[in-house]
Parts: C-alpha cells; sequence; structure tokens
C-alpha cells in the first residue's frame, strides 16, 4: 500500500520492459502482480506531476493489463467510458514516457483519443457512451466478417444515464460479440445515487457470503433480464479471479456481461479513505513554492447564493446531475436535504424533473456544467421552454475549461439556448453580477440561464444582496466617445477595458444575450461606425452573432469584430493559454 506520491521517478524495471502490449502478453501469469505493483507506482508519480483524474485510474489497475493480457488489442476494441480512468490504459500503449506531458498544450490527452493511439479506439470524456460506442464497433465488424471482441468498461456511476440503458437494450437483443465490464466502485465522482446504485451495493452485501468467484443470483436478474449473459461480481483486483471470468466472458459469442468490484483510489492510503477529495487532484507543488490562498470560484459564489436564497425561500429545490461537488451544492445540500437532489449522472432527466417541479409550483434550480448542457437539449426545449417553465440554469463551465480540453469546454451553450423563444440568457462580468444574474434569473417568470466560467473572476468578494437587474439592459461603462465600442459579454471586462482605454473605445457590459440590449445598440450606433464583441464561446452563432443579426436588420453601415473561440477544437492547456490562443490574439 502507498502512503505517498513520490516525487522522484520510481523504479520500475519490468514496466520499463513493456512499450506494447505485446510485451505484456509475453509475461507469464505470474509476473502480473509485480506488473500491477509496478504500474501503480508509475500512475502516483506521472499524476503526481501533471495533475488529473487519480482515483478511477488506480482502481482499474489491475483490470487494465488483464483486458490488454487477454485481448489482441489493438485488433480487438476497448472503450473506456468517461475515460478519466484510462491512463494506465496509456501507459501499457506506447505512452508511458510521454504521461508527464498529460494535460499541458501538446501532449497527451486526459481522455483516450482516438488521433492520439491507434490503441484509443473511443474519444470519451462525457459519461455513458461506451456500450453504444462498442457494440457499434462489435456489429460493423461482424458485417465485415472480422473476428475480433471489443470490451466497453463502464463505472456503476456511468452506468446510471439512460444511455447506458438504451444501450443495454438494444446491446442484448444482437448476437454481437461485446463483453460489459460494470467496474462498480460503489462511487461515482461522490458517492453513487439512485436505486441502481443503492441494488448493486445491497445484493454485494448479501452475496459477501459467496465463496470466491461464485455467482451473484440476485444481481444477475436485472442483467439476465435484459438477455446479457452475466457473471460476478469478482474482486477485480485479484488476478486469480479476474483472469478465468474474463477469458470465459471473451471466449463465448454474442452478449456477454462482467461485473467486477473495485476499489476507488485502489493501492493509496489517502484516496482510498478520501475517493471524493481524489477523484482529481493538482499537481504536486515543490515545498519551496508558497502556498497560494484559494480564491472563491464562480461555483463556490453559486453554491453561497443557492444557501442564501434557499433560507429565505421555502420553494427552492436544488439539483445536480452527478456534480455536487464540481458545482458546489454541498453547504446547500447539508443545510436543506429534503430540497436537494443528485440525481445521478442523468441531465436529461435532471431537466425534465425541473420541469415537473415548476409545474407543481416549486422554483427549481439545476446546476449544470455547460458541456453537460448538451446532453439535455431537447428537454430544455420540450419540456422547460415550450411550456415557459420557471426553471433556472446555473452553467457552470461556460467557455474554455483548460486541462480537461475539447471534451469539457462549454463553448456552444450561448448558441443551442439563444434560438429557443422565450430564453434569457445571461453572462456575468464577475461574481458580483452573478450574484445579481442568479437573483433576476430566480425571479423572472419563465426559463433562464446564468453562464459562468471555471475559476474565479475579477471580483472575489462580492457584496449579497436580493437586487435585480431590468431584464435585457445593458451597462454603459466608458461612454462620451464615438468610432469604436467594445460589446462585452461575460468574464472579460477586464481585457475589454484596457483595448477600451488604450485606443479611446466606448465600453459596454451587455450583461444579457437574451434579450439583446438593441435600444443600447441602436443610440450607439448613430455615434460608431465599429463594434467589436468578446465572448467566451464560439464565435458561430454565439452572442456576437446575436449582435450580427440586429445590426444586419438596420441601415448601420458600420463594422462588426467578433472575438470569441473560433471554429476549430480547442486542445487541453491552461485556460489561460487557451485565452491567449484564441480569444484574446487580435485583441
Ligand atoms: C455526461 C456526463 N456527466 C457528468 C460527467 C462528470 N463525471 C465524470 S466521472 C463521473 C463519475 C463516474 O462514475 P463511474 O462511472 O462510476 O466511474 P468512477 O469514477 O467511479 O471510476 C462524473 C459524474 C461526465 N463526464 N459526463
Ligand atoms: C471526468 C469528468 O468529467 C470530471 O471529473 C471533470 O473533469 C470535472 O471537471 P472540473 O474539474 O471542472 O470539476
Ligand atoms: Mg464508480
Amino acid at each position: 500500500m502507498f502512503t505517498h506520491i513520490p516525487t522522484t521517478r520510481p523504479d520500475t524495471p519490468l514496466l520499463d520492459s513493456i512499450d506494447f502490449p505485446a510485451d505484456l502478453r509475453r509475461l507469464p501469469e505470474e509476473q502480473l502482480v509485480e506488473i500491477a505493483q509496478q504500474l501503480r507506482a508509475f500512475l502516483l508519480y506521472s499524476v503526481g506531476q501533471t495533475g488529473g483524474h487519480f482515483g478511477a485510474g488506480l482502481g482499474v489497475v489491475e483490470l487494465t493489463i488483464a483486458l490488454h493480457y487477454l485481448l489482441n488489442t489493438p485488433k480487438d476494441h476497448m472503450v473506456w467510458d468517461v475515460g478519466h480512468q484510462s491512463y494506465p490504459h496509456k501507459i501499457l500503449t506506447g505512452r508511458r514516457e510521454q504521461m508527464l506531458s498529460m494535460r499541458h498544450k501538446d501532449g497527451l490527452a486526459p481522455f483516450p483519443r482516438r488521433e492520439e493511439s491507434i490503441y484509443d479506439d473511443f474519444g470519451t470524456g462525457h459519461s455513458s457512451t461506451s456500450i453504444s460506442a462498442a457494440l457499434g464497433m462489435a456489429v460493423a465488424d461482424q458485417l465485415n466478417g472480422k473476428e475480433t471482441k471489443t470490451v466497453a468498461i463502464i463505472g456503476d456511476g456511468a452506468l446510471t444515464a439512460g444511455m447506458a440503458f438504451e444501450a443495454l437494450n438494444h446491446a442484448a437483443h444482437t448476437n454481437a460479440n461485446i463483453l460489459v465490464v460494470l467496474n462498480d466502485n460503489d462511487m461515482s465522482i461522490s458517492r453513487n445515487e439512485g436505486g441502481l446504485a443503492t441494488y448493486l451495493a445491497k445484493n454485494l452485501k448479501k452475496d459477501l457470503k459467496r465463496t470466491k468467484g461464485s455467482r451473484s443470483e440476485t444481481t444477475a436478474a436485472l442483467f439476465e433480464a435484459l438477455a446479457f449473459e452475466y457473471r460476478g461480481p469478482i474482486d477485480g483486483h485479484d488476478f486469480e479471479v479476474l483472469l478465468p471470468a474474463l477469458k470465459d466472458a471473451l471466449h463465448k459469442p454474442g452478449p456477454q456481461f462482467l461485473h467486477i468490484t473495485t476499489q476507488k483510489g485502489k493501492g493509496f492510503q489517502p484516496a482510498e479513505a478520501d475517493p471524493v477529495g481524489y477523484h482529481a487532484i493538482t499537481k504536486l507543488e515543490p515545498i519551496t513554492t508558497p502556498k497560494k490562498t484559494k480564491q472563491a470560484t464562480f461555483a463556490n459564489h453559486f453554491g453561497r447564493w443557492l444557501l442564501h436564497t434557499a433560507q429565505q425561500d421555502k420553494r427552492l429545490i436544488g439539483i445536480t446531475p452527478a456534480m455536487p461537488e464540481g458545482s458546489d451544492l454541498i453547504a446547500f445540500s447539508q443545510a436543506f436535504p429534503e430540497r436537494y437532489f443528485d440525481v445521478a449522472i442523468a441531465e436529461q432527466h435532471a431537466l425534465t424533473f425541473a420541469a415537473g417541479l415548476a409545474c407543481a409550483g416549486t422554483k427549481p434550480v439545476v446546476a449544470i456544467y455547460s458541456t453537460f448542457l448538451q446532453r439535455a437539449y431537447d428537454q430544455l426545449i420540450h419540456d422547460i421552454a415550450i411550456q415557459s417553465l420557471d426553471v433556472l440554469l446555473a452553467v457552470d463551465r461556460a467557455g474554455l475549461v483548460g486541462e480537461d480540453g475539447a471534451t469539457h469546454a462549454g463553448c456552444f451553450d450561448i448558441a443551442a439556448l439563444r434560438c429557443i423563444p422565450g430564453m434569457v440568457i445571461m453572462t456575468p462580468a464577475d461574481e458580483q453580477e452573478q450574484w445579481l444574474m442568479l437573483n433576476t434569473g430566480y425571479q423572472h417568470k419563465g426559463p433562464a440561464a446564468v453562464r459562468y466560467p471555471r475559476g474565479s473572476g475579477a471580483c472575489p468578494t462580492p457584496i449579497y444582496n436580493d437586487e435585480i437587474l431590468p431584464i435585457g439592459k445593458a451597462r454603459l461603462l466608458i461612454s462620451g466617445r464615438s468610432g469604436t465600442a467594445i460589446l462585452n459579454f461575460g468574464p472579460f471586462l477586464a481585457e475589454a477595458k484596457k483595448l477600451a482605454d488604450k485606443e479611446q473605445h466606448t465600453l459596454v457590459d451587455m450583461r444579457f444575450v437574451k434579450p439583446l440590449d438593441t435600444e443600447l445598440l441602436s443610440i450607439l450606433m448613430k455615434t460608431h461606425q465599429h463594434f467589436i464583441s468578446i465572448e467566451d464561446h464560439a464565435v458561430q452563432g454565439g452572442a456576437g452573432s446575436a449582435v450580427a443579426e440586429f445590426v444586419a436588420q438596420s441601415n448601420w453601415q458600420g463594422t462588426l469584430k467578433i472575438h470569441g473561440i473560433p471554429d476549430r477544437w480547442i486542445e487541453h492547456a491552461s485556460r489561460e493559454a487557451q485565452c491567449v490562443d484564441t480569444i484574446f490574439k487580435y485583441l
């Protein structure tokens, strides 16, 4: 058991002899335990150097080794759900020496990526896609006459999403050679919530008396009802049971299911004791580096707003799809457990559940990352917006998010939301505006969204008051100038002001993307020939596009320059570096 993250590279001679899975397959089974030990040591070291997802990878060390040992990768397929647990897979598939570049600009990606390696069969980052994608591969290989095996590895958290069940429902009624491995560690990022998690955990307790490796009749019933051939649960850290179970499952044709139990953070004592805290870590700083005091983030201020507002209004309900820590609903959940709902990884359900709550007279607030809101688009349109229901979306991690890269960037929410009739969309420039906009969205009758970025902004100590903003009204910050007006939407007001000061431009904090302050724009159009818009969102379809649509309908002869995220995928790097390379590039 490791108790510390090594700060120097550990000695891992056996691991160093494995450049690719073929090297692993040449070793006798007896050496796999030693490989696992060395893989864990190296993983601890490398994640300590780069930061990143931590507990999930430690939990699948034996599974990763066993799968590469038994499969003929890369000919056979392996799809890692979410992909946050794929670091051991990367280490065994030719990328060991690049691990220290992980999450850095031009370095390894933090999730599987098809462009990065032929061993990465499917790009992930969002959860619950693995069974669908694996089924597609298995069916295509069958149609093409290829004799391959395909494995989807899905966690108990990812299994809570509707999409996973849609795929199970389909897969079981094909004759595809697909194996679903359920990696059950009884954890999502936080505690795994809901009936399925309870069912699996309850059965596991009941089954503790089973002999090693024997089958659970109770859990089998669920997956066999869907026509999978089920085996398990077995100890996913014990090669003695893991290898035979995998061999058996891989040699049988048709849809197979293997249920393994593992420990998140396995082998590193602090992570086993605190799997939530060690879901992901920041990189280790040398002890000589002075400790930075942690500034409250936009998410933290949202958490404070939620608690404050819930204390005043009994109707408030707070909802998170499995991100209570990230979105910071912790204090609220402790103060008002009966009004707090972690609905598991179920973004679609979260929104329609909120719609139902709003129909029955409560005031739901859904805290959701911009990138995961993409999952629930129809629910927003069909269940909330058409019925003009009173739901507030606190859209977190809007814009570029840094090291998680393109899968997690929140670049599309304005474009997606802006075309929905009746939506109110607000873009706070700082934490003070975030607070006021949350007040405003909460009091507004009908759907509203406040989008705010990852990390902290320019006003770390906002004044918490009950003020409400006039809907659709911008804030003219520097007036009395003519020529060019800068229209700021969101967190880059300081950069916009710098430019305005330097070039003697007018400066407007637009605040609302929808409704747009067309009255102010019309006034500015009389004295300005140029507009420059700035936003933390894709240029196509974003706030600048809203301005473009408006001015195109007028007879204004001026020009508009839109600064935002360009029409390409922005890869992992620090958020600052991403912004410098994109939004700020031509400012
Ligand atoms: C659609 C979607 N919603 C939320 C997340 C955030 N998220 C990443 S990992 C995770 C927990 C996954 O739990 P599980 O599948 O059991 O994997 P474990 O971390 O326990 O190994 C969550 C909620 C995501 N990646 N995708
Ligand atoms: C894998 C995943 O989807 C989450 O763990 C995500 O990386 C969290 O992002 P934040 O660090 O912004 O909360
Ligand atoms: Mg889990």
